[in-house]
């Protein structure tokens, strides 16, 4: 697919021609130099934008060719999505955070589901608590709690640890793991850190809008050595 940006001058090719499958039950990293395409890309693939040229299936359903209202359905039950930001509703408490996308479809939750996602995030004790008065990694683990809840086909997570302490960083880290290794899910994570790649199957590196390298089972060390190269030739 390919994604451009304005007109005559302001012309951005954003994406060049990205050609990509996201295999399910794996967690694919997503990185590159800033301005490389990777929120780009996973806007476009992620339906929360579309592509200038070319297509994006979800499981067999193909995003192009949707009119609003379906693409929302679609984004709503078979896309979660966990943001840098945590975007929780400040007014509900956590629990009511979790259950959102399927009060929004008339849902009511998987007692099983809403049970193992609740014992995987650790915050038994804090579901009756706002935002507010939960620390930046417990209102993360609700954000992530929200995006399993409705057991979608793929999570999709933008810098979920940018804002986020070490610890915090693991935890969240591990979760999005075990969405995988234990609740079948699959996950595409947007990330700048080389120690959080090392968390997926498999690291897409994207540089000027290309997709120019992938590696499996990534170490620290060839993630950090991928990137440096990458931004080396970017100056
Ligand atoms: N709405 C927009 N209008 C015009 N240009 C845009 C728009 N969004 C992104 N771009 C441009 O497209 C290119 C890719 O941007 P994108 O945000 O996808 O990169 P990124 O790899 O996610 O960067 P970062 O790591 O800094 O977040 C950049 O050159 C950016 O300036």
């Amino acid at each position: 697919m390919t994604k451009v940006y304005g007109h005559a001058e302001a012309r951005v090719v954003a994406l060049d021609s990205v050609d990509v499958e996201f295999r399910s039950e794996q967690f694919t990293a997503i990185m590159g130099p800033s301005g490389s395409g990777k929120s780009t890309l996973m806007h476009c693939v992620a339906g929360l934008d579309a592509p200038s040229d070319g297509e994006v299936f979800v499981g067999g359903t193909a995003l192009t060719g949707l009119d609003d209202v379906a693409l929302t359905e679609l984004r709503r039950d078979r896309i979660g999505f966990v943001f840098q930001a945590f975007n929780l509703l400040p007014t509900l408490t956590a629990w009511e955070n979790i259950t959102l996308p399927l009060d929004l479809a008339g849902r009511k939750p998987d007692p099983q589901v809403a049970e193992s996602i609740i014992e995987a995030i650790g915050l038994r004790d804090r579901l009756s608590h706002r935002p507010s008065e939960l620390s930046g990694g417990q209102q993360q683990r609700v954000a992530c709690a929200r995006a399993l809840i409705t057991q979608p086909d793929v999570v999709f997570a933008d810098e979920p640890t940018g804002a986020l302490d070490s610890r915090s960083s693991s935890d969240i880290l591990s979760f999005l793991r075990r969405s995988v290794d234990d609740f079948d899910r699959t996950v595409v994570m947007v990330t700048h850190e080389p120690m959080a790649a090392t968390y997926a199957d498999r690291v897409l590196f994207l540089a000027d809008g290309r997709l120019v390298d992938e590696m499996y089972a990534p170490t620290a060390e060839g993630v950090l050595d991928k990137m440096k190269s990458l931004e080396k030739v970017g100056l």
